[in-house]
């Protein structure tokens, strides 16, 4: 049987699936696993499609500290214990820069381009590109397709696109690229069949995970999102800051004495609900901690997504939808409650019933803005792409079928 194997490094995680490829090219899920809590709670489960459990085993952290090792333990347990040959494999690549607006099949020379990227996604970019590199090399017959996060929000007019800054810095690539396309495209494809009454509207999608971002979506389009020329800005994250700044970039330079390496390390590994908890970057020990510091990083970071949601309300001129997606938004019923509160302004009413058992609906039948809990499927996303590449070998747009 023919299948395709989806890999998605994320930066607390690394999540595959496997998809058969039927004799009429549709896509059925047969596999999907994930090794998650990276740095903290190391975990790989992975089930069969009806449900069934494959695998289900916990790692010290010293087994498991980085992205790296996640990526050997999950490989070698597709490789020896599955054993699989997949007849392609679709990767998540995070940062296209501003040459990909859609996936590309992957060779040598991409690959070249894509490690350019490196520096503005140090979290993400080589964890991505790594696998790829290792299959060119043992597995140069299997066909491998490059899926970005950068592609979905290339429908972004210029005011979103741009900083204020010089234009050369611009045409260098110095732009508001925003990131988690896949996820935002998948949720914005479901939404036409879970809501299709507002699936063409006004939609903000909150992807809150590790690394956490919001969306403006209008007409199934990404018109503005929180994330800029890195995965940086916005939302504070597991182990980012959010938006910040630049003159405490500048203090830790001058004042501290940082290197740029040093500042790096600093904003993509000390800071967020780590920095300002002093516990860990994983929601779930904040939500099981009474230290104070840990309850102040949970209402930071509700109060930062209540405030980008104006922000992102004003750049829609109002919203017909709300909707949560990712390990936080789509598991956490208390955050989506506090998260609610904020934005009760806008008009949204939570059914708390509905939120605790995590329904696909979760707004009063008389909230003014409906909220939805849409899990997130970038490895479809991701599978689909490929099989359309394979298939057509033409690369499948992700604003190609807009909504009308
Ligand atoms: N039941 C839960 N309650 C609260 N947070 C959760 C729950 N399950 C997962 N999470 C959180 O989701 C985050 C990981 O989300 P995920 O989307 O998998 O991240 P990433 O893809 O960025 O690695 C972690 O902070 C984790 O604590
Ligand atoms: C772009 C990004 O932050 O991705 P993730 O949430 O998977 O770490
Ligand atoms: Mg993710």
């Amino acid at each position: 049987m023919d299948t395709i194997l989806v890999v998605n490094a994320g930066s607390s995680s690394v999540k595959f699936q496997i998809f058969a490829v039927d004799g009429d090219a549709r896509l059925q899920r047969q596999i999907k696993g994930q090794m998650d809590g990276i740095g903290s709670r190391p975990r790989l489960r992975a089930s069969a499609a009806n449900g069934d459990p494959l695998a289900d085993r916990a790692y010290p952290i010293e087994r498991v500290p980085d992205v790296t090792a996640a990526l050997e333990v999950a490989g070698i347990w597709l490789k020896d214990e599955l054993r699989i040959n997949p007849i392609a494999v679709g990767h998540r690549v995070v940062h296209g820069g501003p040459e990909y607006e859609r996936p590309v099949r992957i060779d040598h020379g991409i690959v070249a381009r894509l490690e350019k990227f490196v520096p503005l996604a140090p979290l993400h970019q080589p964890y991505n590109l790594a696998p790829i590199r290792s299959l060119l090399e043992n597995r140069a017959d299997i066909p491998q397709v490059a899926c970005f996060d950068t592609a979905f929000h290339r429908t972004h007019g210029a005011l979103a696109d741009h900083y204020a800054v010089p234009f050369q810095l611009y045409a260098e690539g110095v732009r508001r690229y925003g990131f988690h396309g896949l996820s935002y495209e998948y949720v914005a494809k479901t939404l036409r069949q879970v809501a299709p009454e507002v699936a063409n509207g006004r939609v903000i999608v909150a992807h809150l995970g590790n690394g956490a971002s919001m969306c403006a979506i209008r007409e199934g389009r990404s018109v503005e999102s929180t994330m800029g020329f890195t995965a940086l800005d916005g939302l504070p994250m597991g182990t980012r800051p959010g938006q910040i700044d630049p003159g405490v970039v500048l203090y830790l330079i001058a004042r501290k004495g940082m290197s740029a390496a040093d500042v790096q390390t600093f904003l993509y590994r000390d800071c967020g609900l780590k920095g300002l908890s002093g516990i860990s970057n994983d929601m779930r020990e904040l939500l099981e901690s009474d230290d104070p510091h840990a309850i102040l990083a949970i209402e930071y970071f509700v109060h930062r997504i209540g405030l980008h949601a104006g922000m992102l309300a004003a750049a829609l001129q109002g919203i017909d939808a709300f909707v949560f997606t990712a390990g936080i938004g789509e598991n956490s019923a208390h955050i989506r409650a506090r998260i609610g509160e904020k934005l009760s302004w806008l008009g949204v009413e939570l059914d708390a019933a509905e939120n605790a058992r995590h329904a696909g609906s979760i707004s009063r039948p008389g909230s003014r803005i409906p909220v939805y809990v849409v899990p997130t499927d970038e490895e479809l996303m991701i599978a689909q792409h490929t099989l359309a590449l394979l298939m057509n070998g033409q690369p499948s747009s992700p604003n190609r079928e807009r909504a009308s």
